[in-house]
């Protein structure tokens, strides 16, 4: 046997060469080897511990099935050993593997191991994609990412940053996230140094002051040079994690609740406070919703009465993303003079306790109690009474987030399921063979890319206007594309659902993204403000702008 070296994602010392008639000869329980995508396994160890059994490793396929009879016929003549009438093992196990596992379950260290060698001369049949590429299957990409497609919106300096990007939700933040996805816990502090040392945190907050004198992923791109478009990548980038409890969990709290302290905080506290929550060293999460009152902030209980130089707080707040684990609260509360909102410290007589959600805990969705908790009158945030817009000064941008992270979320389905639809044989065909199945295809794919198109073309205006004119002009088209875009992602997630049936049920194996979609993909119907809210507000906005002059 000729040693061949090979360079490879997965492996890269020097590895044997075999045949498949070689391979074939290692088909008995303890002496089972399979070829998977060019790559021969020893099983005979791995077989007891298989999590799918034993027994299938040793069942025959429909093309073994054929083989075996032909095998059959011949030891009428000749008699083969009695085991190797009913082998998978000792095949080319490639289509039976990919109908069963994602590919991921094959770069897994423990399953690397079992490699002993490859096929002579052939080529892959699969090419896993690698680390931070992008994706070969149509509509996988937006436009302007997709080979022979241009924009006019994105230049080469954001076509580098989307790059970096992915690497970097590839390499640092993948295995982080399905891990704390699972398991329920908090982003490591390891992979949160990693963040903020490339200021991904600062620049998840936008284009701004604030990004002054860091360096922003590596110097690929200036602080000055970076705009909502580059926020648009890096909030698309990290939804492709496909694991909603953790993309909240990786700060999303900051991201809402920072804001109205930079804009709105004395120039002491901001000193004291922002570059500790952007070095990701501090925690900050926007305690506004109560149980009592959620989009309508002037239903508000949670009271501040003054008392000195302090405010003393009383009250609660409910579904608050990164309470359990929060250091700071902007919290919104009723004073004399009005809503006011006022940054709280966590102290004596505040207190989280987790709220069991749909999505994984691993966001840290909280309960708070205030409980005469004094606040220094110097955390208040902008002038008291005037709580209301504080509050709404940042609704458009985070309304925003969340739609280019549920457009990129949808796309990641979109593929899912080409790919999914495409290897899946029922009677012998694709499941895209039939009719009803493209139809669904076609229904997702419309809906994804109207939402990105009706995105960039929102994101370009935002890049030539003031803040004051985002929300003037923009807030009732934001509103509209938020529940445009949640809807259309419920609606996939279904249609999903039906393309992988029972594989859309379990969070883990071939349908683990769809499961996590349909689980989750509500929540951007309702955090933010919720579909009937925000469709109402888009047209009120609009109608506020009709002209008397106009008629039929
Ligand atoms: C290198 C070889 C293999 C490895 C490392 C492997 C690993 C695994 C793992 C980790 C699972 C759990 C589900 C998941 O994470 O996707 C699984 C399930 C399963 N495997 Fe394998 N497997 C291998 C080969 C095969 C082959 C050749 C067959 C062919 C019959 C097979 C049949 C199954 C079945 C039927 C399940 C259960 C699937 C389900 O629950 O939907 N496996 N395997």
């Amino acid at each position: 046997m000729a040693g061949l070296t090979i360079p490879s994602a997965t492996f890269s010392s020097t590895v044997k060469s075999f045949t498949l008639d070689e391979v074939t000869k290692h088909n008995k329980e303890n002496d089972l080897w399979v070829v998977i995508n060019s790559n021969v396994y020893d099983l005979s160890r791995f077989a007891q511990l298989h999590p799918g059994g034993k027994s299938v490793l040793l069942n025959q396929s429909i093309v073994t099935s054929f083989y075996r009879c032909v095998q059959y016929l011949i030891s009428l003549v000749l008699p083969p050993e009695p085991q190797s009438l009913r082998f998978t093992a000792g095949q080319d196990a490639t289509t039976v593997f990919y109908s069963l596992h994602r590919q991921e379950v094959l770069e897994r260290p423990q399953y690397t191991r079992l490699i002993v060698g490859k096929i002579q001369d052939v080529e892959e049949q699969v090419t896993p994609r690698i680390p931070g590429s992008l994706s070969s299957v149509p509509y996988a990409e937006p436009t302007w990412l997709s080979k022979e497609f241009t924009s006019p919106y994105y230049t080469d300096n954001h076509r580098l940053f989307q790059r970096k990007m992915r690497e970097f939700v590839d390499t640092v933040l993948r295995e982080e996230a399905l891990k704390c996805e699972e398991k329920g816990t908090r982003i490591s502090q390891e992979v949160l140094d990693k963040m903020a040392e490339t200021n991904l945190l600062a620049m998840r907050l936008g284009p701004g002051l604030h990004l002054h004198g860091r360096i922003l992923l590596g110097s690929v791109v200036k602080p000055d040079q970076f705009d909502y478009f580059h926020e648009l990548i890096l909030d698309m980038e990290q939804a492709r994690l496909g694991t909603r409890g953790f993309i909240d969990g990786m700060l999303s709290g900051m991201v809402i609740g920072l804001p109205p302290v930079f804009n709105h905080g004395s120039p002491e506290l901001k000193a004291r406070i922002v570059p500790e929550i952007m070095e990701g060293r501090k925690f900050i999460a926007l305690a506004i919703t109560e149980a009592f009152a959620g989009s309508d902030v002037n239903g508000l209980q949670t009271t501040a009465v003054r008392n000195g130089d302090f405010w003393i707080v009383n009250g609660t707040k409910k579904w608050i993303t990164n309470g359990t684990f929060a250091d700071y609260f902007t919290v919104g509360c009723q004073t004399e003079e009005g809503l006011t909102v006022m940054l709280i410290e966590r102290t004596e007589g505040v207190e989280t306790r987790p709220i069991k959600t749909a999505y994984s805990s691993t966001a840290g969705t909280a309960y708070v109690t205030f409980d005469n908790v004094p606040v220094p009158l110097g955390n208040t945030l902008g002038k008291v009474g005037q709580g209301l817009s504080v509050i709404l000064s940042n609704f458009n941008h985070e309304r925003w987030t969340i739609i280019a992270m549920c457009t990129s979320a949808q796309r990641v389905i979109v593929e899912e399921c080409m790919k999914w639809t495409s290897q899946r044989i029922v009677a012998g065909k694709p499941l895209s063979s039939q009719p009803v199945v493209r139809a669904k295809l076609g229904d997702m794919i419309s809906k994804v890319e109207a939402c990105q198109n009706w995105l960039e073309s929102i994101t370009d205006q935002m890049n030539h206007m003031s803040h004051r004119d985002v929300a003037d002009k923009l807030a009732g088209r934001i509103a509209l594309l938020k529940q445009f875009a949640s809807k259309a992602g419920r609606e996939i997630a279904e249609d999903a659902a039906q393309i992988f049936g029972g594989r859309a049920l379990t969070p883990s194996g071939m349908g683990r993204l769809i499961e996590n979609y349909h689980r989750t993909s509500g929540y951007d119907a309702i955090l933010g403000g919720t579909e009937d809210v925000l469709k109402d507000l888009g047209v009120r906005q609009a109608l506020k702008k009709m002209p008397s002059n106009v008629r039929l």
